[in-house]
């Protein structure tokens, strides 16, 4: 199924954050969002997973409008991990990633056999199985991301929302993470400040620059000297790592 948002245009305290924004995500396919701080790539994200109404437009999953969508039939199709994760109220790791199958349960429906092996095998590919008794409160930023994205997996979502996933995770978990959702055979759209990183994993990038796609494409395509510098305000030149043979920026 196909993420479509046509024509979205988002108000937050008088100001327009989100202009006209429209991108697609094809089925399995990694999308990334890419752009500066304030560009609106979070409140656009917000929108497309119902946080935020936007003031027009279309969002549709497949032949599912999200905007006409409740919220626990939207979170059947799309998991997000964002860069916030403060709670209230303490749970265990384990109870924080099993309410990854809260959209799918009834009210007052026990957990099954098939829950806790999901909550198992995700805490197994984020390697916090040691973990599952330990306060979530009680871990580092970085143990809390994974804990949230293994919460994400076990919601067996068909789209991942990422919204600045690699956030707070040294760059061994920041690789395991978009390594995991790069491996699922379900769509990603993520917003990410490292461009060396976005330009490896994504099949497609979207560059936003004031709440407006500047441009959009391919990596290899999409990553210029001319486009960064208008997008990032920093000269920069592109070039191609010797070792490694990816995409690389240097900042000048
Ligand atoms: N609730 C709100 N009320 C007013 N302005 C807001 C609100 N939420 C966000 N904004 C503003 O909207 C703009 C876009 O914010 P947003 O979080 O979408 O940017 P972003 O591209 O995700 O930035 P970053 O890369 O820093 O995470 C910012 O100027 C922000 O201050």
């Amino acid at each position: 199924m196909d993420l479509s948002v046509n024509q979205v245009s988002i108000t937050l305290a008088k100001k327009k954050i989100v202009k006209d924004i429209s991108i697609k995500v094809k089925e399995k396919q990694f999308v990334g969002l890419i752009g500066p701080n304030g560009c609106g790539k979070s409140t656009l994200l917000r929108s497309i997973y119902k946080l935020l109404p936007p003031d027009t437009g279309a969002i549709h999953f497949g032949d599912m409008d999200i905007r006409k969508s409740s919220i626990k039939n939207v979170a059947k199709k799309f998991a997000v991990v964002s860069q916030f994760n403060e709670i209230s109220f303490d749970f265990t790791v384990q109870q924080m990633v099993m309410m990854g199958r809260t959209p799918h349960k009834k009210m007052l429906e026990s957990d099954t056999k098939k829950d806790f092996e999901l909550v198992e095998k995700a805490l197994a590919q984020v390697e916090l199985s040691a973990y599952r008794e330990r306060n979530f409160l009680s871990l580092s930023g970085g143990e809390k991301q994974r804990v949230v994205l293994a919460r994400a997996l076990v919601q067996e979502p068909k789209l991942f929302i990422l919204d600045e996933p690699t956030n707070h995770l040294d760059i061994k978990h920041q690789l395991q993470i978009l390594r995991i959702v790069k491996d699922l055979d379900t769509g990603v759209l993520a917003a990410l400040h490292d461009i060396e990183l976005a330009a490896t994993y994504c099949d497609f990038l979207y560059a936003i620059k004031d709440g407006e796609v500047l441009a959009s494409g391919a990596p290899e395509e999409l990553v210029t000297k001319e486009l960064m510098e208008t997008l990032f305000e920093v000269p920069c030149e592109i070039y191609t790592n010797p070792i490694t043979g990816s995409l690389s920026i240097a900042y000048l």
